[in-house]
């Protein structure tokens, strides 16, 4: 039990005192780290946001015929402005999942009210004045902190503000956040502290009132800890709301807090300030011991450790988050009646009437976005580098295996194998790498498109568009290469032709691995890319010719693109009227007449401009499916 007077210091920097009355309070000392954020320029000076709960209910299926599992039980809660509110309780506790659904990130399964400043939250309009940092930090990290700043800036501030008043922002951002010295290195270079805060300072560009941060502490040394709550306390203190989760936080960290919400399995065990923690337990019958870390006890108690009874008896004090008596100025705290006569709508008719979802225009995230893409795809070792440098080495090592087959009649099959084989790689290699690298785009996606950075049209044209120079170059430099070493036909319009192909192939496999990277995970789109794509070469007619497909699987060669790919590459090599081949080789040749190859392998020549329109139907299928599945996973995951 606490003594009356009692003072617990735990390492030198908060004490917890309770005075005569039984009040505890939390003092804290001059601990490390305190001169962060300080204060930015640029605080909000739009209305604080009071934020209100009631009966909030989480629901998650299990999966099909597993039934479903209930994760909040109708909490309710205030979360108040100008504070630095935590969410704490044992793991499993539900405290991800009710910050995912005051943030409004996650919405199935989700049933219960949440006010903002007394009215009904209206999603477009809350999502204009918040932001949500997730608990992993998804940053560009080949993109240093300041082109990191100054990209977000472009996205979120108005366009016509000059990049010096837009410099300024930044500077004052990173100079409170203790980023200015590290403007130069980049993202996947600075530490885990400074990643926290870099994420910090990219969402308060556009000034959120409102912060939501999910374990902004996990995976952090104490005193980075220190400097990340520190910092949340002071942008809270310039009237936003903010709102962690935290596991357990030492007593110097939980001093830090103004406000805490106590999760135990789905349900509010208390609600209220850090100082008045100590007084709840006490006059709940259950204190807190001497020389406890009342954090560690209400987690203990949370996690059932001295009885269920005390759980449900906490649950029973807290109304399970509606009792509001040991808040800040509990007596003071407005009703939502009130809170709508301070905030009439005529307020928010300027916010309504503001920038459509996002903050800048589509053309102006394009811009941005193809500005960012080009950046990453110069710095980026394997989308880029690797991807010219595999170009290279296959095409020399193809040229070097089929040297000089091209234009001689007794290797003519040796060359359909060449054909076959540049169709696989123009297949395998763009897939893969979009299977392998896509997913850890989409989880900053993910996040940005949440945050409103930018429109899902605006990101999937900018891919697409940084891609295409690339592929053409990297194909381009493949062809030359193959082409010339194999000894294909010297003349432009056939080499322009299997180019046309070569790229078609290449958009083709990228969309196809687009697709599959937006839905599967990369363990899974490792499997599913190459087993799915087995079906299209048998049906590209190699190994069985078109002619000899059992005529219940013909359908199969229609929705074949390597089947456009290696008709078209037939038709480039061997069609517009091929004169007789050489034969210097061997006596017997008896592909001398391309004409009897052609009729052999059952492909007509003249399918050229067929294959074309049929890969770029294919092409734009795919493109806008992965568009589809793409908007599908953002809605999905939530
Ligand atoms: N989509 C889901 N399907 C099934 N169970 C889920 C799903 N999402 C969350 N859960 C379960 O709900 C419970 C609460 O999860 P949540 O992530 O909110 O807990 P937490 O308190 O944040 O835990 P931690 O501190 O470990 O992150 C956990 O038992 C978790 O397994």
């Amino acid at each position: 039990m606490m003594l009356a007077g009692a003072e617990i210091v735990e390492k030198g920097s908060v004490a917890f005192k309770t005075d005569d009355a039984g009040n505890s309070e939390a003092i804290i000392s001059s601990g490390p780290s305190q001169s962060q954020a300080k204060g930015l320029t640029k605080v909000p000076t739009k209305e604080p946001v009071d934020i209100q709960f009631t009966n909030i209910t989480c629901t998650v299926s299990l999966g099909i015929n597993k039934g479903s599992k209930q994760i909040l039980h109708g909490v309710n809660g205030r979360l108040r402005p100008n504070q630095l509110i935590a969410i704490m309780g044992p793991s499993g506790a539900g405290k991800s999942t009710l910050l995912d659904v005051l943030s409004g990130y996650r919405v199935t399964g989700v049933g219960g009210a949440i006010f903002i400043n007394g009215r009904g939250r209206i999603m477009k309009r809350f999502k204009k004045m918040s932001c949500y940092i997730q608990q992993d930090d998804r940053l560009q990290g080949l993109l240093t902190v300041n082109e990191n700043m100054t990209l977000a800036a472009d996205l979120k501030l108005p366009t016509d503000m000059d990049k010096y008043e837009k410099g300024e922002v930044i500077e004052d951002i990173l100079t409170n956040l203790g980023l200015y010295e590290h403007m130069n290195t980049r993202g996947a270079q600075l530490s885990g502290g400074q990643r926290k805060r870099l994420s910090i300072a990219l969402e308060l560009i556009n000034n959120p009132l409102v912060m939501f941060l999910d374990e902004p502490t996990t995976g952090l040394d104490s005193s980075s800890c220190t400097q990340v709550v520190q910092l949340c306390r002071s942008l809270a203190h310039q009237g936003r709301t903010i709102v962690c989760t935290v596991h357990q936080p030492s007593a110097s960290l939980f001093a830090l807090f103004d406000q805490v919400y106590v999760l135990a399995a789905g349900r509010c065990l208390y609600q209220g300030t850090t100082r008045k923690l100590v007084p709840y337990l006490e006059e709940a019958g259950i204190p807190c011991p001497i020389y406890h870390n009342p954090a560690d006890y209400v987690i203990e108690l949370a996690c059932g450790e001295y009885g269920e009874d005390k759980m449900s008896l906490l649950t029973d004090k807290a109304e399970n988050g509606k009792a509001q008596t040991w808040l800040d100025s509990s007596e003071s705290i407005p009703t939502m009646e009130s809170l709508r006569k301070q905030y009439p709508l005529s307020v928010l008719k300027e916010q309504d009437t503001g920038p459509g979802s996002e903050e800048t225009s589509q053309w102006n995230q394009l811009s941005v976005l193809i500005k960012r893409g080009f950046l990453k795809a110069k710095r980026d070792p394997t989308m880029t580098h690797l991807r010219l440098a595999v170009n290279v080495v296959v095409g020399v090592m193809l040229g070097s295996l089929f040297i000089n087959a091209g234009n001689e009649g007794s290797r003519v099959l040796e060359n359909y194998n060449l054909l076959f084989a540049i169709l696989m790689h123009h297949m395998m290699s763009p897939m893969m790498l979009t299977i392998l690298t896509f997913p850890s785009e989409m989880s900053i996606l993910l996040k940005e498109h949440f945050n409103r950075w930018y429109s899902l049209g605006s990101y999937y044209t900018s891919i697409t568009l940084v891609d295409l120079p690339i592929s053409i170059v990297s194909c381009t430099i493949f062809s030359v290469i193959v082409y010339a070493m194999s000894s294909q036909p010297l003349d432009i319009s056939r080499f322009g032709m299997f180019l046309a192909i070569s790229v078609y192939t290449v958009l083709v496999a990228q969309s196809f691995g687009l697709m599959i990277g937006a839905v599967f995970n990369v363990v899974n789109g490792t499997f599913l890319g190459p087993t799915l794509s087995v079906p299209m070469m048998m049906f590209a007619g190699f190994g069985v010719t078109l002619r000899d497909l059992p005529p219940y699987l013909y359908w199969g060669s229609y929705v074949s693109y390597l089947r456009y790919g290696l008709e078209g590459y037939i038709g480039a090599i061997y069609g517009l009227d091929r004169p007789k081949l050489d034969c210097n080789e061997a006596k017997y040749c008896h592909y001398r007449q391309p004409r009897t190859f052609l009729k052999d392998i059952a492909m007509s020549p003249n399918m050229f401009w067929w294959d074309i329109i049929a890969l770029t139907v294919t092409l734009f299928v795919l493109r806008t499916a992965a568009f589809l599945l793409l908007k599908w996973k953002l809605s999905a995951v939530r």
